[in-house]
């Protein structure tokens, strides 16, 4: 394919791999303003905060990754940024505009240019692979049939998946539904794509092949990524910038070299996967003894 169809704002495809065009070596350039800033951003859910006063950048033409403990406020952070929901207090800037104060129409254009992979990312099971890849290219656009039909089948050749086209969800293995999705969350060239754990549930081999699209796309079509995982050697191993989360702070942020090196006892046990530190294993209780000693009277109150 000689490059992308006229009037269609994809990139070219003819491209090797890594022979980036000088337009977005300047895209990533470390002066270039970051994609997505939180500043000073809080959010709860009613009474209970969530995020307390964070602050982050998801820098421009990069990997980010955004890593935590569970319930640490990850994917509130991604629907946040996606518009899904309204921060209390702070900004959020997408390119520059805060989308805590943009009215539902420059909210529906900026969310246009953000493709989402939620976890488990399901595809329309109705659907075969090549109408799952078209359905948001029909949803949003005017495009005619012809090149939406080139469009599918580039987006499907980026993930290895031109030849599967006519499948069905049922027909392909759950590290291929995870590649659609994918092929699905890049059809309308969005500026940023945020994957909500990419890895869950797939096997070692799948794993690394989706770790590698994921960089691979990011880089040959110039996007910016951002993704949730708990794959730690994987996510590390891809990403240029890592961020992470904890009891609604962010604790560490930097490149990942950087981050492995944190003294921060909380960041240290989360990256060595450490089962004690300062996040407990046991859940808050009274001593053992003062359980069992309690028992053990309740016992003798039964046999009087
Ligand atoms: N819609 C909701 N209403 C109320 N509470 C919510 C809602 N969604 C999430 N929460 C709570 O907010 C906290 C943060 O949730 P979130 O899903 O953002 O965490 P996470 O870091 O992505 O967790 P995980 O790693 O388990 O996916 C959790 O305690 C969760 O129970």
């Amino acid at each position: 394919m000689a490059g992308a169809p006229p009037g269609f704002p994809g990139l070219p495809y003819h491209r090797k791999a890594g022979d980036r065009p000088a337009f977005l070596l300047f895209m990533s350039t470390p002066a270039s303003p970051p994609l997505v800033e939180l500043r000073h951003l809080s959010f709860g859910y009613g009474e209970r905060t969530v995020l307390n006063d964070i602050s982050l950048t998801i820098p421009r033409g990069k990997v980010t990754s955004l890593l935590g403990v569970t319930g640490g406020g990850k994917t509130t952070t991604l629907r946040l940024i996606g518009g899904q929901y309204r921060a209390q207090k702070g900004e959020l800037l997408f390119d520059g505009e805060d989308v805590t104060r943009m009215d539902a129409q420059r909210l529906y254009a900026a969310r246009r240019r953000i493709g989402m992979l939620f976890q488990f990312g399901a595809l329309f099971t109705d659907l075969n692979v090549f109408d799952n890849v078209a359905f948001p290219l029909r949803e949003h656009t005017d495009l005619p049939e012809a090149l939406i039909r080139d469009i599918v089948l580039m987006k499907l050749d980026a993930v290895g998946l031109r030849g599967a086209r006519h499948l069905m969800p049922s027909e392909i293995s759950g590290g291929m539904n995870r590649r659609v999705a994918l092929a699905r969350a890049i059809a309308l060239d969005p500026d940023l794509v945020m994957y909500d754990e990419p890895f869950s549930g797939l096997d070692p081999i799948a794993l690394g092949t989706a770790a590698r699209l994921i960089r691979q796309l990011n880089d040959t079509l110039g996007m910016t990524s951002l993704l949730v995982s708990h794959e730690i050697p994987e996510t590390f191993r891809i990403s240029d910038h890592v961020i992470i989360l904890a009891n609604g702070q962010v604790i560490a942020q930097g490149a990942p070299d950087e981050v492995r090196e944190s003294s921060d006892p909380l960041v240290v046990q989360f990256v060595k996967g450490l089962p004690d530190g300062p996040v407990r294993f046991h859940y808050p209780a009274v001593s053992i003894a003062e359980d069992f000693d309690r028992s053990a009277m309740r016992l003798e109150e039964l046999d009087r």
